[in-house]
Order: C-alpha cells, then structure tokens, then sequence
C-alpha cells in the first residue's frame, strides 16, 4: 500500500513512512494511491465482532507490511483497553430512525481518542524499531490537544508541544491539556485563533530546516493515521443497524473534515451510505461552500462549540483531490488560492461531485441550546454543544434511511453551556473529578512562527 500527497508534488510512500512524515514536503496531505475495497460478505461478517476485531479487518488492508498481523492486532487491542465502555462506539436511538453514535468513552472524553490512542501504540512501536527520537507538534481547538498529550505523556523519545488559542477552549478542555505533570508535554496557549495555530503548524513543517532538526512530527488529521482509525466506527454502527442488507446515513459535526472525510473513505471502501451530512456551527464556512460553490474564508467566531470553530478546514483539501480526479496540481492551485487571497471557486464538475457525495446544514447558537433543551425531554439524552450541533442538522435531513448522529464529546467537558440551554450541570468522571484541583502549566506565546520555532527549540529535550 503506497500513500500519495494531494498536492502531486511529494515522494510516495509507505504507510509508516506517511504516518511518521505528516505534511507531505509540497504542502499536501497523504492519501492512499488506492481505496482498498471491502465485498458485502466481507462487511457481513464484522456482525458481532468486538470493535477491535472489526476495527483489525477494516484497517488492515491500509498499513501493508509496516507491523505484523499479530502486532497490529496487540496495537489495536492495547489503544482501546482503557475505554470506558465495553462496546468502545455504542449506538443508542433518540428517534425511530434517528441514533446517536456515542464517541466519548474514552480516556479525555472525545471521539479523538479512537485514532490518537491507537496512534500513540503504532508510534511507539516505530519509534522503538527506528530508535529515532520526536518533535509531535499539535494544534487544536480544544480537544485533539488533550487526546495527543494523553496519548503521548511520559514517553522519553517523544516531545509533545500543544498550541491551543487562548482563551477560545473550555475550562475543561484547557485544564486537561495544562494540568498533565509529564515532562514531556508543553501546553502553549497561542494569541490568536485556531486557524492561526493550524496555520503555524504547517508553517513548521514547510521550514524544512526546522522539521529536520527537531524531527516534527504531527498528529493532527494531516497525519493519514488518524482519518484511518476513524473509518472504523462507521462500519461497526452501520453493520450494527443492518448494512451491508441496509442502507444508512451519517451526520457528523464538522470543523477539520477529518472525521466526515473518514466516512467518505468508509464509503469509497463499499459501506453502503446512503448520504453523509456535513453538520456546521455559526462557523459555517463549509455549508457556504457546499451552498455556493465558493469557499471565502471569514473571521472564526467564537460559539459554544468550540472545537468546531474553524475556517480553513484541512481535510477538504482530501475531499477536493478526490473531486477533481485526482489533479494534484489543481488541488495545489486552489490551496495557494485560499493562503494568498482568502477564497478560491471551485469547478462545476467538482463541486457537483462533492454535492453529490455530501449534504450540509448549520445550527446558530440558539439553535444549538436549543436541540440540548429539546433532547433530554424526545430522548432523555444530554448531548454536548457538538453533538447538539449534529443532532439538528440531522433531523433536518431525516429520510427513509436510518440516520446516524455521531456524538463527538461528553457533555462536561462543556459543563457551561450544558448547563445554560438544561440546567443540568454535568459532572466529570470520578477519575477526572480532582481536574479543577490540579496545578496548571502553560507557556502563552505570540502568534509568530520565529517565537513559537525558537521555544520549541530551547524546550524540547535533546
Ligand atoms: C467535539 C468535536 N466535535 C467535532 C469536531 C469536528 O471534527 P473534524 O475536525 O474532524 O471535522 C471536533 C474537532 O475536530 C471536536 O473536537
Ligand atoms: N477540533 C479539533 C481541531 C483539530 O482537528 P484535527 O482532527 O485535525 O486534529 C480539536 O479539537 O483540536
């Protein structure tokens, strides 16, 4: 199995290779060169499976000969042990035709911790073959920067530095990232917005000096790794509900399109989906887009979903390589396009593909209060902003098909939003119950690369 950049324009390589480089060297995301396929017989038989056993059959066809059968099967079973429940992704209906894909079981109580747990097992286990020491450098919106730091803590090859914009993430979802003791975890708190540390972050690995002298490594959904692991869940809550016989649909709440792009794959591979529905906040960049065929970026504002407050969404980069057949340098065109002058149109033939392969909807802030109020008296259900987010916009696109919400993050890790659309006020897990009690460690820092290069220059350990 062989990996692509969507830019054309970078080496081709293997799946670890694409894994352990990030950003492709001409600025692209990795993809495979081909989407392994999986026959209505072969989906059949993920019928009761465990999730990790599922999540082996799905994935193994993507890593070719980088681990062992064997050594893929421990990875997957020891990224998903500490789950807190037995099913891993389990499904539970809001509606007759409408269930809620709960994806915050795991260790920091978000849908991250499916791809970055088992990220941190197959780096470890690179990294232990290779001998080579790391530089991962993340950039969140709240909650990849705490699954990446859970994922990575303690390790002594890796450094793991976090930007997050302050002041724009939850109370929760800062002290998860700034309370960890570890030495090896630096949680900087950026002057700006989430696109600017997105932005920083490329940036790095385009500062071919720097990446190479720190060994940059990224684990955000530029890293193939992480859409991969997120294909799974799609395959065990349609089989659950009946395909490959059935029909479904997916809504997902979006901001990086990593985890929709998942399904997208999922799709490619012979999953029947019916549609997959792009769920947007008041930060609705991509609903534009799909509405009107352009993508003009405006200012990020901040919403009571604030993992999905962004604008330049890194893995529609993946989706526009596959509208425009594949054309790297189209694609690299048009990413030029965004960086220079803030918009680029997209061709009537791509966007009739990407119209074609998804739907869109948005949920403004009312709106969002609103479906968490609306929710607890339909289903007894208390969601989290993101998930509410999803759950409107999908009964906005109920069919005849079952429809699938994913659930993104328990709802206290927002507990303030929560609680002003329910008056409920929902509490941590026991384990975390001590998260306001613990000391806090942050760097703040300018949105400048020289300032954000030279400190992790001066931190890492060498
Ligand atoms: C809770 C939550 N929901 C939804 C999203 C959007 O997911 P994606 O960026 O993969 O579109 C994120 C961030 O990625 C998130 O943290
Ligand atoms: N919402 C994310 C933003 C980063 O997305 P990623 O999937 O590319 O890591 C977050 O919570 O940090």
């Amino acid at each position: 199995m062989k990996y692509v950049s969507t830019r054309g324009a970078a080496p081709v390589l293997t799946f670890e290779e694409a894994m352990m480089t990030g950003l492709a060297r001409d600025g692209g995301l990795y993809v495979p060169e081909v989407i392994p396929q999986m026959t209505a017989d072969q989906i059949a038989a993920l019928a009761g499976k465990t999730y990790e056993e599922a999540a082996f059959d799905v994935m193994r066809p993507f890593v070719g000969d980088t681990f062992s059968d064997e050594e893929f099967r421990r990875l997957i079973d020891a990224a998903y042990a500490g789950f807190g429940h037995a099913a891993r992704a389990p499904l539970k209906q809001l509606a007759p035709n409408h269930f809620l894909l709960e994806l915050f079981h795991g260790p920091t109580l978000a849908f991250k911790d499916f791809a970055m747990q088992l990220i941190g097992q197959m780096f470890q286990a690179a990294l232990t073959r290779s001998g080579k020491r790391i530089t991962i450098v993340g950039a969140t919106s709240g909650d990849t920067g705490s699954a990446a730091i859970e994922a990575f803590k303690g390790l002594d090859n890796v450094d793991v530095f976090i930007l997050f914009p302050h002041g724009r993430v939850s109370e929760v979802q800062r002290r998860q990232m700034t309370t960890p003791a570890e030495a090896n975890v630096h949680a900087l708190a950026v002057d700006g917005d989430f696109d600017d540390c997105q932005a920083a972050l490329k940036d790095m690995f385009n500062d071919f000096d720097f990446r190479d002298e720190v060994g940059l490594a990224g684990v955000n959904s530029i890293n193939w790794g992480r859409v991969l692991a997120q294909v799974v869940y799609y395959f065990t809550s349609a089989v659950s509900l009946g395909a490959p016989h059935r029909k479904v649909s997916f809504t997902v709440p979006t901001g990086n399109f990593g985890d929709i792009f998942a399904g997208y794959i999922a799709k490619r591979m012979g999953l029947p989906i019916d549609r997959l529905v792009i769920a947007t906040n008041q930060n609705d960049i991509l609903h534009r887009t799909m509405e009107t065929g352009a993508q003009i970026k405006e200012g990020v504002t901040p919403s009571i979903s604030p993992s999905m407050d962004i604008q330049v969404s890194s893995n529609f980069e993946r989706a526009l390589f596959e509208a425009y057949g594949r054309d790297g340098a189209v694609v690299a065109a048009q990413m030029d396009e965004l960086k220079d002058k803030g918009a680029f149109t997209i061709s009537q033939g791509a966007i009739d593909f990407l119209r074609d392969q998804f739907d869109s909807g948005r949920a403004s802030e009312d709106e969002t209060l609103a479906q968490i109020k609306a929710e607890i008296s339909r289903s007894g259900e208390l969601l989290c902003p993101h998930s509410a987010v999803g759950v409107k916009v999908a009964d906005e696109h109920q069919g005849a098909t079952p429809m699938i919400t994913l659930a993104t993050a328990h709802p206290a890790k927002f507990p303030d939003a929560v609680e002003q659309a329910s008056g409920i006020r929902p509490a941590l897990p026991d384990r975390m119950a001590d998260l306001f009690d613990r000391p806090e460690r942050v760097t703040r820092v300018a949105n400048d690369l020289d300032a954000l290069e030279t400190l992790i220059r001066e931190r890492r350990a060498k």
